[in-house]
């Protein structure tokens, strides 16, 4: 694990209010190495060996909980054998000895509809329609949102729900390539409209207002997480959420809100945004080559969050405005 020799002698100094496990992009599938479409590899059948290390290192650590960014298994799975990954990955995640919450990704919804994936990640089981959106409050002092950054997208939901309708014509009004998933021709910012990304809907936007205004209340500091990130200066613009400005909008009215963690964008990343917000993109475990790990443990602070970052996941110390 890297550790600058700061943050080593802040944690035997400091007792954190609470430490938790991090890990992105599983993608897991039960099929040869391969490459992303820019010739990144990728190692489909390695990256549960990831995952089983991370639990392992969590257990060890006795963490509390976990969270699962998202993209638990990959789009390249053969259709098949989709609920024999994702019960293979999940029976992997339930070895921790603690919570784990999921994050629904582009990748689980290639291979399984919401009806089918929600209840296997134990999203929202009381939830009728379908949403992925959930906070939890693990102590008086925090307050962890989890956004659904596909509600309103073309994938995971039937080709004739209104949501892909909306989704369709948004993207056919703003992307003009037949491949909805390239991002030729578009410039900066505007490459985020692609099909493997989406938008957090007016609904779930309301909601954030009001978890958000609660929070205020109580005085609790907020985490945000969503698959897809929220900041351009800590992701590739390909990556970027549709309306990530309009979630940052509604981010940015208080002053609650400390750190917006992500994966999605395998390479990492990290921001201080013009409010003081951190944004931590998690590099993908999918990525790692045999042998190496990326998951990450993070202890939380009155002042400050420190990600503790394994073999490719870097370690990040973010300090509170
Ligand atoms: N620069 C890019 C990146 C991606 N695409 C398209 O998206 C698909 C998924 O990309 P992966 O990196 O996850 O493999 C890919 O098959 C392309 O259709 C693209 O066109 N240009
Ligand atoms: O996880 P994927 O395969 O959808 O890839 C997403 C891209 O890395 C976003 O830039």
């Amino acid at each position: 694990m890297g550790c600058p020799n700061n943050l080593v002698k802040a944690q035997q100094e400091e007792q954190p209010l609470l430490s938790f496990g991090v890990i992105s992009d599983v993608q897991y599938a039960d099929i040869p190495d391969g490459r992303s479409f820019l010739g990144v590899p990728r190692y489909y059948r390695h990256s549960f060996h990831v995952l089983h290390r991370a639990v392992q290192r969590w257990n060890d650590q006795k963490l509390k909980f976990a969270i699962n960014l998202g993209d638990i298994v990959d789009g390249f799975c053969p259709k098949d054998q989709s609920l024999t990954a994702v019960k293979k990955i999940l029976d992997a995640f339930n070895l921790f000895n603690g919570p784990v919450y999921h994050l629904i990704g582009n990748h689980c919804l290639y291979n399984l509809p919401r009806e089918k994936l929600l209840p296997a990640l134990n999203i929202n089981p009381s939830c009728d329609n379908l949403t992925a959106y959930y906070e939890f409050s693990p102590i008086p002092e925090y307050r962890f949102i989890v956004l659904d950054g596909y509600d309103v997208s073309a994938i995971g939901w039937p080709e004739d729900h209104p949501n892909t309708l909306k989704s369709l014509n948004f993207l056919n009004e703003r992307n003009p390539n037949s491949d909805k998933n390239s991002p030729n021709g578009l410039v900066g910012r505007d490459r985020r409209f692609l099909m493997f990304n989406g938008a957090v809907g007016s609904d779930q936007i309301e909601w954030l207002d009001r978890v958000l205004q609660d929070a205020t209340v109580l005085d609790q500091k907020v985490v945000i997480c969503c698959h897809l990130p929220l900041d351009p200066e800590a992701s590739s613009k390909e990556a970027l959420l549709w309306n990530y400005e309009e979630v940052m909008d509604v981010i940015h009215r208080y002053e609650c809100v400390k750190v917006c963690l992500a994966g999605h964008d395998h390479k990492g990343g990290h921001s201080v945004d013009s409010h003081g917000v951190h944004h931590r993109v998690l590099e993908a475990a999918l990525e790692c080559p045999p042998g190496t790990d990326a998951f990450g443990r993070v202890d939380l602070f009155h002042d400050r969050l420190v990600l503790f970052g394994t073999d490719r996941l870097m370690t990040q110390e973010m300090v509170f405005r």
